[in-house]
């Protein structure tokens, strides 16, 4: 029995996958009403040993909506046939006539079976598994497999407490930005990214398209996310005095520096090309566009539409002396995105933004907007936080200690930075400040989309900038 007669007897795994699609975290497209769902390629990848195995595939679903817009295609990693005692009874995803279906993500049997074809460069029928390079061994005991209890865009797994394996949810034709960004960092030996182990590629419409990566894991590594909310928790908890928020400080000032090392490192392997009148026009017209998308979606900007469209249309007219180059960047830096561990911070996940276009992912940006993104960071973790702590809780004017927090954490997070570039990135304010508010923006968006009860973070967030740049 080969994994393609297993999933051939199964009838009804579209409209199964229809009820269960939107209830994903990862499912990009909430909100919107299907019109149809599709399994479009079937690629297997473990063929069941025996009568009581899962046959382990990767399903290719193609989603049509009824507003008309362009259909998406996903990947769902399935076990089909059987489920094994391994499996938690959660991940089973339909009861089908022909086999239970469940999440192979799941499944370690089914989990170990990709790492092992990626260490083993061994392609199967519309699947290139790749080793990064080739002679990584996993041991050959039964791989332990976790999944991340993190808010996510796509799919990780910890194998071992080895290796994370990302499968990329939300697929596109061509080679995603975070496998093509680790190999130039891989080609610039940097030391601060985990280390790239291999990946996953398919077909999507005729051209290759990355599936899944694998990378080392940072054993006992922070969050620098959670690392930012335990600090703003001391402080607006009485447990730190206001002028000992330094402590974080400390910390933003080095993961200045990381930023900045990556950008020198993409810098010197992807290039750079000056931002030259005509490039300024578009960051401005691309930065307007983003808002109108999101005046549609969210009502409440309109009080601050004709202030952001100001702060954007001047990014037409810097002065090009203080924008410096274009370069290839994170695209989406914030606090989860760096990880903390005993010796250094390490940047992750250089996908971009998830609801990009890949030729926006793709594009070379000035460094000032990973710099926003970070800076929008801080911002989030403090007011996230002053709003956990204030229900309550009788501290001392919480929201002036969370604003201390944020401007410090900043401050120090640019100096850092200044260190390794010998420019600060606040000398370029008013680019940074119009990359802020664009972040802003889009996390509207997002949170609207993805967590409406985060919402008022962004919102906020965008009536403090505009409020701070006329100051
Ligand atoms: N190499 C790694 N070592 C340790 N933890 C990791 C590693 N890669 C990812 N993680 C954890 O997984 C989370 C999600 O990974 P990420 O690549 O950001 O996924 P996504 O693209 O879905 O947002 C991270 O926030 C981090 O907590
Ligand atoms: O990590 P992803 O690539 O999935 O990024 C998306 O999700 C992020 C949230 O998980 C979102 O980040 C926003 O919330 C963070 C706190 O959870 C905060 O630190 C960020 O500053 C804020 O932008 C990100 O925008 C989105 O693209």
């Amino acid at each position: 029995m080969t994994a393609l007669d297993t999933i051939g007897r199964l009838s009804g795994l579209d409209s199964a996958l229809e009820a269960w699609l939107p209830g994903q975290r990862w499912f990009a497209d909430k909100g919107r009403p299907l019109e149809r769902v599709s399994v479009r390629q079937v690629l297997p990848f473990s063929d069941p040993v025996g009568a009581d195995e899962p046959a382990g595939v990767i399903a290719v679903v193609r989603v049509e909506f009824a507003d008309g817009r362009p259909a998406a295609d996903y990947q769902l990693p399935l076990g089909v046939g059987m489920v094994t005692p391994a499996v938690p009874g959660s991940s089973v995803i339909a009861k089908l006539p022909g086999g239970v279906v469940h999440d192979a993500l799941a499944d370690p049997g089914l989990v170990g079976r990709l790492v092992r074809r990626i260490a083993a460069d061994e392609d199967g029928p519309g699947l290139r598994f790749e080793a990064e390079p080739p002679g990584f061994q996993p041991p050959w005991h039964a791989l332990k497999v976790r999944r991340l209890a993190v808010e996510q865009s796509n799919s990780s797994v910890v194998v071992d407490e080895r290796y994370v394996l990302k499968i990329i949810r939300k697929l596109v034709p061509g080679t995603n930005p975070d496998l093509e960004l680790q190999r130039m960092l891989r080609g610039a030996k940097s030391p601060h990214v985990p280390r790239l182990l291999g990946a996953v590629e398919g077909r999507l419409d005729g051209a290759p398209a990355t599936l899944a990566v694998l990378q080392e894991y940072a054993p006992a590594a922070s969050e620098g996310w959670q690392l930012a909310l335990d600090s703003v928790r001391e402080l607006l908890g009485g447990e730190a005095r206001p002028d000992r928020a330094a402590d974080f400080a400390a910390e933003a000032a080095s993961l200045g520096e990381t930023v900045a090392a990556v950008h020198g490192e993409l810098a010197a392997t992807g290039g750079t090309v000056p931002l030259r009148r005509a490039d300024l026009a578009r960051i401005a017209g691309s930065m307007t566009t983003r808002l109108d998308s999101a005046l549609d979606a969210v009502p409440e900007l309109a009080e601050h539409e004709r202030e952001l469209r100001a702060a954007f249309a001047a990014v037409a007219d810097l002065p090009l002396e203080m924008v410096g180059a274009a370069q290839r960047i994170h695209g989406d830096l914030h606090l989860g995105q760096a990880l903390r561990t005993t010796a250094r911070w390490l940047i992750i996940d250089f996908e971009g933004e998830p609801g990009a276009a890949l030729s926006e992912r793709l594009a070379r940006y000035s460094p000032a907007r990973d710099v926003a993104g970070m800076l929008r960071s801080f911002e989030y973790a403090a007011y996230h936080q002053l709003n956990q702590i204030a229900v309550g809780r009788a501290i001392d004017n919480p929201a002036a200690r969370a604003a201390q927090w944020t401007a410090r954490s900043q401050a120090a997070f640019c100096s850092g930075y200044a260190a390794v570039t010998g420019r600060d990135p606040r000398c370029d304010g008013a680019l940074l400040t119009a990359y802020q508010l664009d972040k802003a923006v889009y996390e509207l968006r997002y949170e609207t989309r993805h967590r409406p009860a985060w919402a008022w973070i962004p919102l906020g967030a965008i009536g403090r900038l505009l409020a701070e740049a006329v100051r």
